[in-house]
């Protein structure tokens, strides 16, 4: 893969994954592209964090392909892996470390530093209301300020393709707003984001299209149209 070539759209084919004899993903197509921002709704249990790990390269499907640019990767490279960011579950920090250190360590390690200003470590800790706190070490955080560590540090990767497994939960609603607003920003700057959450209200005034994970396929799809408003949107996503 080229330095400079995008790694977009990101596409996933016919995936299937058992763990024993469970079947939790029989067959699931997916397909994100530059500027969209999807999400993956579904049922506790329902496979949307085995699919992101799929997808990021954590886990092995047992049959399917994962394309990026239209080409298949059995890997994860690393040119790849560094065009991708993916937030999980927990946040998993350096306790020991402040906020800035943790976010600058991530960047170093990933061997790729944003040439944008907004996206420095400190400052894009700021845009997600750090700025007073980046020097403090995130073991004195509580838990929705280390989810937005977390994000930081995601973001400050500028990839092209984010993941992010349930960004949502354990922030206040100011947090939510920023988060949605720095989404947005980020889909406008051409990357494609996937994102998974049990929040329908954030879900209608955030994403562009929602896939419905269910009994291990792709059960339903809706996409906002153009204009249409967030109640009308959350309708159909409660309808899914
Ligand atoms: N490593 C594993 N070993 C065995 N079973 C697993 C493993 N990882 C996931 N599973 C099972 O796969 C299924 C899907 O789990 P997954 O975490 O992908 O669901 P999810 O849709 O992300 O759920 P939630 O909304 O609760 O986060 C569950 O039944 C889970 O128990």
């Amino acid at each position: 893969m080229s330095p400079s070539a995008s790694v977009l759209p990101v596409e996933l084919r016919q995936i299937r994954r058992r763990f024993g004899r469970k079947a939790v993903l029989r067959g699931v197509d997916l397909r994100v592209e530059s500027g969209e921002i999807v999400a993956l709704l579904g049922a506790n249990g329902a496979g949307k964090t085995t699919l992101f790990s799929i997808l990021v390269g954590l886990l092995q499907p047992d049959e399917g392909a994962r394309c990026f640019a239209g080409a298949v990767h059995e890997d994860i490279g690393v040119e790849l892996r560094r065009r991708l960011a993916w937030l999980a579950h927990s946040p998993q920090l350096y306790g020991l470390l402040s906020a800035r250190e943790n976010v600058e360590l991530f960047v170093e390690l990933a061997g790729h530093a944003s040439t944008k200003a907004e996206l420095e470590p400190t400052a894009v800790l700021t845009r997600l209301g750090l700025g007073e706190v980046v020097e403090r070490p995130v073991q004195t955080f509580s838990r929705g300020m280390a989810q937005r560590v977390a994000l930081a540090r995601a973001l400050a990767l500028e990839p092209e393709l984010l993941i992010l497994d349930e960004p949502f939960t354990a922030l206040d609603r100011s947090g939510r707003g920023l988060l949605a607003e720095l989404l947005r920003a980020e889909a406008k700057g051409g990357a494609a984001i996937l994102l998974s959450s049990h929040d329908l209200d954030m879900v209608a005034g955030v994403v562009d299209r929602a896939l419905m994970l269910d009994e291990g396929v792709i059960r339903s799809e809706v996409a906002r149209e153009p204009g249409e408003g967030v109640e009308a949107f959350r309708a159909k996503l409660a309808a899914m």
